[in-house]
């Protein structure tokens, strides 16, 4: 947490400024500066309006340009809300970087997991199999609801395709890392410091008649009792084996909040056990050793921080915010799992020591993650058929698509289908023309078959195309009418893409790492490990 301190900001002497030039020299220098702010500024869109001092500390932590904070909401029994402490523009992302999300693909029915986590339409997880449903970190799941008109923000789920750079013919890495990243969120409207930054669920149970007011905080409040969650980037890891990492976006000093993680609580591994191998999300989960129950941090960037035992600079102790129910942590895991509301508990990602701008942040996971890892990497060797094996992203989508008929003699790589975007939901079944949709829903993205292609009047290639609604079921011909026929006139290749066919992806690599973080020992509730014996 952040504090201000006026006081001890005076300490800061300019005793020189006493002489006349020195005077002029400063005010030279002050000018020059003012100007270089102003246009880094204006290249950032918004200033951030809040000024902090920690002189106390010898590495003095860069607080002040903190963009994003997690702090009470604003909003009457919101719990935490988001801010924002700079001013953001309609149009422009409202966030500090984009959001993960972990796809389980046949997500088992009646469990937390399916009630507390997201559709698999939200954000292009509809062909990983038949049920998929995401956990996700970041923003995303920071969000509290306003209605339409008071709500600032909107989710951008953009279909990325990454593999963070792991290839499964040649990396040990493939398959352990989530390729769901590069989710956003941006201004519906114009944004100001201190604002609540909200969207709106679609289906929040709002009072009828009440009129809602955008909740807000004075920026200054924010950067007393806020915690910056913005201290963290994402980028490719150092080591390419490990894929993404996190790293530090300001300098951080020893002893800081990097970064707070609130924990979303899950009764059972053995959920995520049915499918060989188990599921990923257990990579990004920390589990209390001995109990069968995993915590998912969702606090932006928290689940990026790689293991190492030698590079280590960050750790993690219980938070002491108030909205961490630390009295939760003294019942036992049973009654746990009866609280009205299993969250609510949060852990935090502190410095271990001073950390400078753009160095990778390394956590220690424990002994035993590493020899699991060591063995796993010592093992590894590539599944039949994996040099041959093409990720979306490595398509050309500038080349015309090949229709059915074509791909007989030349066809596609076996694991990619074809998507369609398309508006045309409001029918039956039947031909339509496909028009430029006014949504940018993801639910429109549906596998298509490719029936035809022809030039339009302008020379640009035009496709008549089949949906399949049934996402994950892109087995089928289009050549034997079925019950319900969908088809589309005048796509244009924009809205057509590639995805990979369900249970292909590297989600399902038989030969994939699984490995839960162990709970750093001495955080585990004593209550708890009395259950463990
Ligand atoms: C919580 S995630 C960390 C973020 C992940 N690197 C990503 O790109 O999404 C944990 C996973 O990252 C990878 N990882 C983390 N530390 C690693 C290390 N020291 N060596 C190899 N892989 C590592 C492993 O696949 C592990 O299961």
């Amino acid at each position: 947490m952040v504090s201000i301190n006026t006081a001890s900001r005076a300490r800061y002497g300019y005793r020189f400024l006493k002489r006349p030039l020195a005077l002029l020299t400063a005010s030279v220098l002050v000018v020059v500066c003012v100007i270089l702010i102003g246009f880094n500024t204006l290249q950032r869109t918004s200033a951030p309006r809040l000024i902090a001092n920690t002189p106390s500390l010898r590495f003095r932590p860069d607080t002040a340009s903190c963009r994003f904070f997690l702090a009470e909401s604003a909003i009457p029994h919101g719990g935490l809300g988001l801010y924002t402490a700079i001013d953001i523009k309609k149009g422009d992302f409202a966030q500090s970087m984009a959001d993960l999300c972990i796809y389980v693909a046949d997500t088992p029915k009646g469990t937390d997991f399916e009630t507390h986590s997201w559709a698999r339409d939200v954000f292009n997880g509809d062909f990983e199999g038949k049920n998929p449903r995401a956990a996700c970190e970041g923003f995303a799941t920071l969000f509290n609801s306003m209605p339409p008109g008071v709500s600032t923000s909107k989710l951008m789920p953009q279909n990325v395709n990454t593999n963070a750079g792991l290839h499964r013919a040649t990396h040990a890495g493939a398959g352990a890392v989530s390729h769901y990243f590069g989710i956003w969120s941006k201004a519906i409207q114009d944004i100001t410091a201190g604002a609540e930054l909200t969207i709106d669920y679609g289906d929040f149970p709002y009072q009828k008649g009440k009129k809602y007011v955008a909740p807000k905080h004075d920026p200054a409040w924010l950067l007393e009792n806020g915690m910056c969650i913005d201290n963290i980037k994402i980028q490719q890891a150092v080591d390419p084996q490990m894929g993404r990492g996190a790293f530090a976006s300001r300098r951080l000093a020893k002893g800081q909040l990097v970064a707070p993680a609130p924990l979303q609580s899950f009764p059972s591994r053995k959920a995520f056990a049915r499918q060989k191998p188990e599921a990923l999300f257990v990579n990004y989960c920390f589990q209390p050793r001995g109990t069968d129950i995993l915590l998912f941090p969702y606090g932006p960037g928290v689940n990026l921080i790689n293991h190492s035992s030698q590079k280590t600079n960050v750790e993690l102790r219980w938070s002491t915010n108030p909205y961490h129910h630390k009295e939760w942590l003294t019942v036992e895991l049973d009654d746990y799992f009866k609280l009205d509301k299993p969250g609510g508990i949060i852990l935090e990602v502190v410095a271990t020591r001073d950390i400078a701008e753009g160095e990778e942040l390394f956590l220690d996971y424990g002994s035993e993650w590493e020899q699991a890892w060591d063995q796993h990497a010592e093992n590894w060797k590539p599944v039949d058929g994996a040099d041959r094996y093409v990720y979306p992203e490595e398509m050309d989508n500038t080349e015309p698509v090949r229709t059915v008929e074509e791909q007989k003699n030349r066809p596609y790589p076996e694991n990619l289908a074809n998507t369609c975007f398309t508006p045309n939901w409001e029918r039956d079944f039947g031909v339509m023309r496909w028009k430029q949709p006014d949504f940018d829903w993801p639910e429109g993205n549906v596998n298509c078959h490719i029936l035809k292609r022809e030039k339009n009047a302008k020379g640009d290639d035009e496709y008549e195309v089949s949906l399949n609604f049934d996402s994950y079921d892109y087995t089928f011909d289009p050549k034997t009418p079925r019950k319900k026929l969908y088809i589309d006139t005048h796509v244009p290749r924009s809205a057509i893409g590639w995805v990979e066919k369900a249970y292909t992806s590297d989600l399902h690599l038989k030969n994939a790492f699984r490995h839960t973080i162990p709970l750093p020992e001495h955080l585990v509730p004593p209550l708890w490990k009395a259950a463990i014996q």
